[in-house]
């Protein structure tokens, strides 16, 4: 595998530029933590069946992996980090920084967990740990808890590597992740970009303490325009941040801010529409001729330290994002073949593809309608198994968080 020498090794500036390095979540045991009690707590609709997640998983990274994709895993990022004293100290202290254990569980836990080994601690960070599971510390609070209550909080939507942090030309942004059941996530990823040696010197934006935005929110559209879904995961106070920051980095001159139904079907801007060409996207044809955005721009010099944001009325968001791109149209493939079928296929992450280069997509195979059209329009379409992967609700680019793309040329 060859990267361009002059382009950074850590870089993104498209959805479609050729991708050379990828991180995932083999889906483990934290997806053994699911029950009918708390899988909608968790976000996940059902209970998948994990051997087969992790055989249709397994799949999808060696379908990118033929493409001369690197896929980084998490998991095993995050081993190396903790190999680091430091490293350890952070995640143990915010993994039980919650106001639900009390002084004498978190100081045995403390000690429990800096015990372990960097695998095992990898283990209880994202499988969590259950109160009936902890062999110390009893007293008070482990006798009134229920044995099945979690004193660390299982992690089963990491597989949605998307959403935990995003990468801006050379810069990654840590996401601050609305939902409780996701929040602890991004301590996990800003632990592995600060202080895992292959990001050492890498710059970080937002943060998980800030307002919130989510990854599967954020289209690069192209060089210098993103598009940051608002709803019920990204608040416009987040993606007002995020503008400030993209905008002062030089990393963008448009953000268009796009309105979505706060709904589970919506949850994120690319479960609606995601791009598979430099001009194309696959896109959710119920709601294609309602999607509107305001295009924010810096109104104030390059440098101010008051940045004074200008932000356009809202227009029909296929023309706002042509415009910002400086492009003709960006052409839209529909999902489905009729809006029974769009809706079901939508609900199934028919619109969720991951680029592999331009015109060249990965999507769920199970998703014929849009997949058809897909290749009608000139798209290559690499399909991949979701049976079990889809019933957390995401699809192959929720799945993928892109390190390393090739750069397209802006203009
Ligand atoms: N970008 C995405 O749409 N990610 C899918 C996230 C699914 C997860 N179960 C969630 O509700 O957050």
């Amino acid at each position: 595998m060859s990267t361009p020498t002059d382009a950074p090794r850590h870089f993104a500036d498209s959805e479609v530029g050729r991708l050379r390095t990828v991180m995932l979540h083999r889906p483990g045991d934290e997806l053994r933590r699911l029950t009918p009690r708390n899988n909608d707590r968790l976000l996940f609709d059902g209970l998948p069946w994990v051997s087969r997640a992790q055989e249709e998983h397994d799949a999808f990274a060696e379908a990118l992996r033929a493409r001369d994709v690197e896929v980084l895993y998490l998991t095993e990022l995050l081993t190396e980090t903790l190999a680091s004293e430091s490293a350890r100290l952070h995640a143990i202290t915010s993994a039980l920084a919650g106001l639900h254990l009390g002084d004498t569980l978190r100081t045995y836990l403390a000690a429990f967990l800096t015990e372990a080994s960097p695998e095992e601690l990898t283990s209880y960070l994202t499988a969590g740990i259950r109160n009936d599971e902890v062999r110390g510390g009893h007293g008070l609070v482990t006798a009134l808890l229920d044995p099945h209550d979690f004193l660390i909080d299982p992690l089963p939507n990491l597989l949605f590597t998307r959403d935990s942090s995003v990468w801006v030309g050379d810069r990654v942004a840590i996401t601050s992740l609305a939902m409780p059941a996701r929040a602890r996530e991004t301590q996990l990823t800003e632990l592995i970009y600060t202080q895992h040696p292959r990001f050492a010197g890498s710059r970080t934006l937002h943060g998980w303490q800030s307002e919130h935005v989510e990854g599967g929110d954020v289209l690069l559209l192209g060089p210098g325009v993103i598009a940051v879904g608002v709803g019920e995961r990204t608040t416009p106070a987040g993606v007002e941040r995020f503008a400030r920051q993209v905008f002062h980095a030089g990393l963008a001159h448009t953000v268009l801010a796009v309105p979505i139904a706060q709904e589970r079907a919506t949850m994120h801007l690319d479960t609606i529409c995601t791009l598979v060409d430099v001009d194309q996207v696959v896109m959710y044809p119920n709601v294609a001729d309602s999607l509107q955005a305001h295009a924010v721009t810096l109104a104030s010099e390059p440098g101010d330290p008051d940045m004074v944001l200008a932000v356009a009325p809202a227009e029909p968001f296929l023309e706002a994002a042509a415009k910002a791109m400086g492009i003709e149209a960006l052409r839209r493939i529909d999902t489905g073949l009729d809006p029974v079928t769009a809706e079901r296929e939508q609900w199934d992450d028919g619109n969720n593809t991951l680029a592999l280069a331009p015109r060249v997509a990965v999507a769920y195979e199970r998703n014929d309608g849009t997949n058809d059209r897909l290749e009608e329009a000139g798209i290559e379409v690499v399909r991949i198994a979701g049976s079990e992967l889809g019933s957390g609700r995401g699809g192959p680019r929720c799945m993928s968080c892109p390190i390393s793309r090739d750069p397209l040329t802006a203009g």
